[in-house]
């Protein structure tokens, strides 16, 4: 019988996968003893970029490119958890956009701490509990998360990659929705949904809590009520889902950081986050940012926080194209630091896809 066939076809193919897949991971071994002798970290964002950039040009379809990009994703992240016991503290609890980020990052095979603030996430890294933290630093509708930035004033951490996750909202609820009174989200979610639901639920109670996983805890527990949250937590709790996709602004995305102990190696297409002060004087801000200009660097961002030493003081946290090491970048960032009173590199990293 043909199906017959086809399927020994298949079995004879997985065997040739699963060989493949353990001698991929073999080579992931030995690079992993080298690094070790050299002291070098494990993990190399710069290089997994390299990966994932060969395996889409090597791919002819029609396995789609997300598919093969997911598949060695948990390739790597197999490997990694292999060579040494990678942990990654995170912003939680699970089932978080944090969460989600993280393992989008990471694969499901490394181990993940939940922390429940984001300085536990600095410093679970800073003392070594964690390899690495993944904290949200920006989202496109409710902008920049200002308890992180706040922690990169003083961490001597460092950024060494960034994610973007477009950030889909769903209503949660094992109860049907029309017997659905009371919604549990996080302030800011509400926020993004405002119109959805001022539309689909106008009389229904919102009541805001500290995480969108703790909101989904509360809607299993409480009768008549439902909770905007992650697909992932209605995966995560068996919880149904009532409606997806309800955030105002399609496009609404979360920009996550990846801190750990070192900058990550020059890849071609990177960014580099630094932050600084200038002294209270006219013309102080413009004369600092002049030397982007002088040397033709793009700035993709800028973020102003009180210093937190001094009132009225500011801190600037500027996003550029390029790496630190790169010539024309390492001229501007040497040039910047005479016009400021502080001034510190928080990372060069490869640039995401947002
Ligand atoms: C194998 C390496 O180490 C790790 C594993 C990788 C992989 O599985 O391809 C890629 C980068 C590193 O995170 C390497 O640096 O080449």
């Amino acid at each position: 019988m043909n199906l017959d066939h086809l399927r020994n076809e298949i079995d004879s193919l997985d065997s040739e996968i699963v060989k493949l897949l353990n001698k991929r991971i073999n080579v992931v071994l030995e690079i992993g003893e080298e690094k070790k002798k050299a002291g070098a970290e494990v993990y190399v964002p710069s290089r997994e970029r390299a990966v994932f950039e060969k395996i889409k040009a090597l791919n002819q379809g029609p396995l789609p490119d997300e598919a093969a990009h997911a598949i060695y994703r948990e390739i790597m992240s197999a490997a990694l958890a292999l060579e040494t016991e990678m942990k990654i503290a995170y912003l939680g609890p699970e089932a978080t956009f944090t969460h989600q980020a993280a393992r989008n990052k990471f694969g499901v095979s490394v181990d993940y701490i939940s922390t429940s603030t984001i300085s536990e996430v600095f410093n679970c890294v800073q003392n070594r509990t964690a390899d690495y933290g993944v904290v949200p630093v920006e989202n496109s509708t409710e902008g920049a998360v200002t308890h992180t930035f706040d922690q990169f004033a003083t961490t001597p951490l460092k950024i060494c990659a960034e994610i973007y996750l477009p950030i889909s909202l769903t209503l949660l609820s094992n109860q049907p929705s029309n017997e659905i009174n009371l919604i549990f989200s996080k302030q800011e979610v509400f926020g993004q949904c405002r119109s959805w639901l001022t539309a689909n639920m106008p009389n229904v109670k919102l009541s805001p809590v500290e995480s969108t996983t703790k909101a989904v805890q509360l809607a299993i527990e409480t009768p008549g009520a439902a909770a905007i949250a992650s697909v992932m937590a209605s995966d995560m709790y068996n919880v149904d889902v009532l409606a997806e996709n309800i955030q105002d602004m399609q496009g609404n995305t979360t920009r996550f950081l990846i801190i750990g102990q070192e900058y990550s190696a020059p890849t071609g297409a990177d960014k580099t986050s630094i932050v600084f002060g200038v002294k209270h004087k006219v013309g102080a801000l413009y004369d600092a940012l002049s030397v982007f200009k002088a040397d033709n660097i793009n700035m993709t961002k800028i973020e102003s926080r009180p210093s937190r030493n001094k009132a009225w003081e500011y801190y600037f946290f500027v996003d550029i194209d390029g790496h630190a090491d790169d010539p024309e970048v390492a001229r501007a960032l040497d040039e910047l630091q005479e016009h400021c009173t502080l001034m510190t590199v928080l990372g060069s990293y490869p640039k995401a896809e947002t």
